[in-house]
């Protein structure tokens, strides 16, 4: 069965606690233009649509000035390029992750970060080469909840019994919209209760996840 399933993953919130990094990266660019600070749980509520929209909103919400708006969302890139220093692997997301591919999985990445803060990540963490395909968010013309990425991904896959593990009201209904069984991992950032997201299964620590897809 195991050789049959394709397992794709969301990155931020879910393999990994990047919000220390992506929040440090908007206080630079904020404080560099004399505006004060947000605090992780700010900056973590913006998380999960894309760094378009987590910019858009921090911009709303310290008012920088529209005609700054282009100047500060490079600088803000230029820190978040590369961040990596403050983010965390979840426990257990790698002996899961090997476990999966000793099972005979083919493992997956479709995330709403960009391409270069995705690839630099992974690759400080040692976390790349667990995936056969992935999906950034400016990798199509269209992102999450949109269905192309996910089945994009799963196409890229090739296998027939396929689920999609996020942390997200935004993976869920990515997971809604392309028909695929979403399995919620509940430690990420979701806004509201667990009851509330539509799911396949729900897991609190990593250690639990390969039970339920490999059963
Ligand atoms: O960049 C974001 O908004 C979040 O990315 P995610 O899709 O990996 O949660
Ligand atoms: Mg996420």
């Amino acid at each position: 069965m195991s050789e049959q399933t394709a397992v794709v993953f969301d990155l931020d919130g879910t393999l990994i606690d990047s919000v220390p990094d992506i929040a440090a990266s908007v206080n630079t660019m904020l404080t560099g233009y004399g505006l004060a600070p947000l605090d992780r749980d700010t900056v973590q509520s913006f998380v999960g649509n894309g760094t378009a929209f987590l910019f858009s909103r921090v911009c709303d919400v310290r008012d920088v000035p529209e005609a700054e708006r282009d100047q500060a969302y490079k600088t803000f890139m230029d820190t978040y390029v590369d961040a990596h220093d403050l983010t965390t692997i979840y426990g257990g997301v790698t002996d899961a992750l090997d476990r999966l591919k000793a099972a005979g999985c083919v493992l997956g990445l479709c995330t709403n970060k960009p391409t270069a803060p995705m690839k630099s990540v992974l690759a400080q963490l040692g976390l790349a080469h667990y995936f056969d395909a992935m999906i950034a968010g400016d990798s199509l013309e269209k992102r999450k909840p949109d269905p192309l990425p996910l089945d994009t991904t799963f196409t890229m896959l090739g296998r027939t019994r396929q689920f999609y593990v996020g942390d997200s009201e935004v993976d869920a209904e990515t997971a809604q919209n392309a028909q695929i069984d979403f399995v919620f991992f509940t430690g990420g950032y979701h806004k509201t209760t667990v009851a509330q997201v539509p799911k396949r299964w729900s897991f609190d620590h990593w250690s639990e996840l390969p039970d339920l897809i490999l059963g």
